[in-house]
C-alpha cells in the first residue's frame, strides 16, 4: 500500500502538474487552501508580530523637487520586511518557504525551458490601508533572472469592498484579471513582461509574502 511519503509526493506531483499546465495556458495560476487554515493563521500571526516589532520598512520615498522644493512624494505605499526564515518567531514563515521550494522543485522537473536554481528571501509586504496601492508594473522587465513570482495571501474575510485586489493583465492584454488576496491563497505567475500587474488601493491592512524564483 501507499506510505505517507508516497501520498505526500503524489500530492506535490499533482499540484505541480496543475500549476505547470495552467502557467503554460494562461501565464498565472492560484492554489487555494495551500497550507490549510491553522497553518495559514499561524503564518499570519508571525507576520503581524513582525509588524508590531517594527520590522517593516516604510514604502520608498522619493523627493519630487519640481522647483527645488523637497516635496516628499511616495511612489509606493507598501511596507516590507525581508525574511530568510532563520529569524526568531518565523518558524511557520520558514515552513511556507520550504513548502513552496518543494512545489517549485516538482514544477522544475516539468518545465524544460527553465532550470530553476534558487529563490530570493521571503519579502513580507503590508499595505496599511488608507488607499495604499502599487502602480502597474512588471516584476522583471529586464531579464534579471527572476522567472516565477509566488504571492501567498494572508487576509481572512477579505472582500472586494476592501479594495486591494491584484489586477493582472496576462499576456499584456487589456482584459484585466482580478485576484482576491484571500487567506491561504498561493498565486504564481511568470515574472517577466507577460504579466503586468498592480495592487488596487487598499482600505484595510493587507498582508502577503512574495518569493521570487530564479532561472
Ligand atoms: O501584493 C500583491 O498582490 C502584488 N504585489 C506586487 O505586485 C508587488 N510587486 N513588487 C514589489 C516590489 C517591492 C515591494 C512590494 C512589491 C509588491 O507588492
Ligand atoms: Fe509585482
Amino acid at each position: 500500500g501507499y506510505t505517507q511519503i508516497d501520498l505526500l509526493q503524489n500530492r506535490f506531483y499533482e499540484r505541480a502538474k496543475y500549476v505547470v499546465d495552467t502557467l503554460r495556458k494562461q501565464g498565472y495560476c492560484y492554489l487555494d487552501d495551500f497550507h490549510g487554515e491553522v497553518t495559514a493563521l499561524s503564518i499570519l500571526s508571525e507576520v503581524k508580530n513582525l509588524h508590531q516589532r517594527e520590522k517593516f520598512t516604510d514604502g520608498e520615498l522619493v523627493s519630487s523637487n519640481g522647483n527645488g522644493s523637497m516635496l516628499n512624494k511616495k511612489i509606493r505605499d507598501d511596507k516590507i520586511a525581508w525574511i530568510d526564515g532563520k529569524e526568531e518567531n518565523c518558524q511557520t514563515i520558514s515552513h511556507h518557504m520550504t513548502t513552496v521550494n518543494t512545489l517549485i522543485r516538482y514544477c522544475n522537473g516539468l518545465i524544460d525551458e527553465y532550470d530553476i536554481e534558487h529563490r530570493t528571501k521571503a519579502m513580507v509586504a503590508c499595505y496599511p490601508g488608507q488607499g495604499t496601492c502599487y502602480k502597474r508594473h512588471v516584476d522583471n522587465p529586464n531579464k534579471d533572472g527572476r522567472c516565477i513570482t509566488t504571492l501567498y495571501y494572508l487576509n481572512p474575510g477579505w472582500t472586494e469592498e476592501k479594495g486591494g485586489m491584484l489586477k493582472l493583465y496576462p499576456g499584456g492584454s487589456e482584459e484585466a484579471v482580478k485576484i482576491l488576496p484571500r487567506l491561504d491563497r498561493l498565486l504564481l505567475f511568470w515574472s517577466d513582461r507577460r504579466n503586468p500587474h498592480e495592487v488596487e488601493p487598499s482600505h484595510d491592512v493587507r498582508y502577503a509574502i512574495t518569493l521570487w524564483y530564479f532561472d
